[in-house]
């Protein structure tokens, strides 16, 4: 962070009382595994005794996700940290189902883990009601097994990461084209479990869309579903698995539709004058059918802390020419094409601009489009440095319909804001259908040393809260239930459904062993 950053945040949020890093391992108290020794015995039978891991430092890398909280909690561990007490780590989806098989003998729980990158608790080593919980970690299903180029369909394992994904398809001249921006750690499996939406959502879908067949390992042996790509045997069970969390059975293996890689990219920036009328043009885009690949529209907050972040004299001149144009309140719409040639963009591109001007958008060229590509895996860095100042900074996001957009968005503004002291609350657009968008809020504000924990879950229950009531949005657009978003599940899906959700986890888990205290 420099100097300069510093003195804007602390204008805006006032100044952190004090810094905090994150404590080593070797300070921290970690108390010593529970694990049977005759199920450490068997889960050594099966993956070896080398991948079935008790120490301290292993255990304590797997005891959480990334959400503000579990960051908290690295960097104040009196706040409770929750470690399993074993990693194990199979090599192959057969070695899974022998895993499970070994845990539903010793009633042991078991966490699923891919990039741990949950920032709604879903990886939280909880051990409900067993005396002992594995984290099984999926980073050895790293292969891909097979690509079928004439269906364009290609089965990965699930522990495989987001880069390494696009780099074995990439070799075979193919992309899938799901860019999260925890993409850098988050796995297959992970987008699977959790109904993940990249950054291209626009173009290439959430990854639901993308699932045609998953493998799963399952207390009561293993499941497989997708033999065709559509299919009206019944509802789609495959619709069950994805966005189970973990509860409904591990995914070992996910057959993903892929598509050729693009040959040309083109990302730029535009400019419309406050949120009416940039959701206005965000709208019309998506019931068009024109909407970019990348489409992200930030509310005059974000857009105002993006420039003065950028700052220079680049960034002044900017700001004077927008208020020339008429834009006194300057909302930052990116648009990023990917298409099998320059010329394929240029007429998507043309098409997008035709809606935009009677919107009044301001072209800002490529430069500020590339900028925020080449900045859009930096978050998770910027909000550690911010941490260690004694900031508390976090997000959430949900979802609705265009005709209830900007109530939902004054509505959990007016709950973080209520909610905490001097916040700097900043809200995108992230992802548009034709029927709705997402929201995404960014929060930041002076950590209260007290009570770090409770500032954020006071904060969170508010905007929960105001989500929620008479069903304005859903609780989660993207990033999943977790343990975080349980309690508001039954609210979005009713009673029915979350005893439907229930009756499928006793059917596929009769012991409960599977991931204990998430989702349902
Ligand atoms: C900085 C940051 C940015 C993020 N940006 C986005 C974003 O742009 N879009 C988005 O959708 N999400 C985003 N997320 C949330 C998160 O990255 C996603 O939920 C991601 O899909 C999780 O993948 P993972 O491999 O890390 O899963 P994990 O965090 O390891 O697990 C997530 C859940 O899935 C279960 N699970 C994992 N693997 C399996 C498996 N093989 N079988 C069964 N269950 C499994 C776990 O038990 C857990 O409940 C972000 C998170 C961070 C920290």
């Amino acid at each position: 962070m420099t100097p300069k950053v510093l003195r804007w945040l602390a204008e805006r949020i006032g100044t952190p009382g004090a810094s905090a890093s994150v404590v080593p391992d070797a300070a921290l108290e970690v108390p010593s595994s529970s694990l049977p020794r005759r199920t450490r015995a068997g889960l050594a039978a099966v993956v070896g005794a080398e991948h079935v891991l008790v120490d301290p430092a292993e255990r304590l890398g797997r005891c959480g996700g990334l959400s503000y909280l579990d960051l908290l909690r690295r960097r104040r561990p009196e706040l409770g940290l929750t470690v399993p007490d074993a990693v194990v780590l199979p090599a192959d989806p057969d070695q899974v189902q022998r895993v499970l098989d070994v845990c539903v003998e010793g009633d042991i729980g078991v966490v699923p883990f891919g990039g741990g990158t949950s920032v709604v608790g879903g990886v939280t080593a909880l051990r409900g009601d067993k005396e002992a919980v594995i984290v099984l970690d999926l980073a050895r299903l790293d292969r891909l097994v097979s690509l079928d180029p004439d269906s364009r369909v290609a089965v990965l394992q699930a522990g495989v990461r987001g880069p390494e994904a696009e780099r074995m398809l990439g070799d075979r001249g193919f992309t899938l084209g799901h860019v999260p921006q925890s993409f850098e750690r988050a796995t297959i499996g992970g987008f699977a479990a959790t109904r993940s939406a990249g950054q291209a959502s626009s173009g290439y879908g959430r990854f639901e869309d993308m699932v045609v067949g998953v493998r799963l390992a399952t207390p009561r042996g293993e499941w497989r579903l997708g033999v065709a790509p559509a299919s009206a045997a019944g509802p789609d069970l495959r619709q069950l698995a994805v966005g189970s969390e973990g509860t409904l059975g591990v995914l070992t293996e996910v057959a993903v539709r892929v598509r050729p890689a693009p040959a040309a990219e083109r990302y730029e920036a535009f400019a419309l004058d406050g949120w009416q009328r940039g959701t206005s043009a965000v709208r019309e885009l998506a019931q068009r059918g024109l909407l970019a690949d990348v489409t992200r529209l930030s509310d005059p907050d974000e857009t105002d802390s993006s420039l003065a972040l950028a700052g220079g004299w680049k960034t002044a001149l900017l700001r004077r020419y927008l208020r020339g144009r008429g834009i006194g309140e300057p909302c930052l719409l990116v648009l990023g094409w990917h298409g099998a040639s320059a010329r394929e963009i240029a007429r998507r591109r043309r098409a997008a601009i035709r809606v935009l001007r009677p919107e009044g958008a301001v072209a800002l060229g490529a430069a500020v489009g590339e900028a925020w590509r080449r900045g859009r895996f930096a978050g998770p860095r910027q909000r550690d440095a911010l941490l260690d100042l004694g900031v508390c900074v976090e997000t959430l996001e949900t979802a609705t319909y265009w005709s209830r957009l900007d109530e939902l968005r004054d509505r959990v503004r007016a709950a973080l804001r209520d909610s905490l002291d001097h916040p700097l609350v900043l809200c995108h657009v992230s992802h548009a259908y034709e029927t709705g968008a997402s929201l995404y809020f960014t929060v930041l504000a002076v950590r209260d040393e007290a009570d770090p924990a409770g500032q954020w879950e006071r904060a969170k229950r508010a905007a929960s809260e105001a989500i929620a009531d008479g069903s304005l949005g859903t609780i989660t657009h993207h990033h999943a239930v977790g343990t975080d978003h349980a309690p508001y599940l039954r609210a979005e899906i009713g009673d029915l459904g979350a005893d439907v959700l229930a009756a499928a986890r006793r059917a596929v888990d009769p012991t409960g062993i599977l991931n204990p205290g998430k989702l349902v």
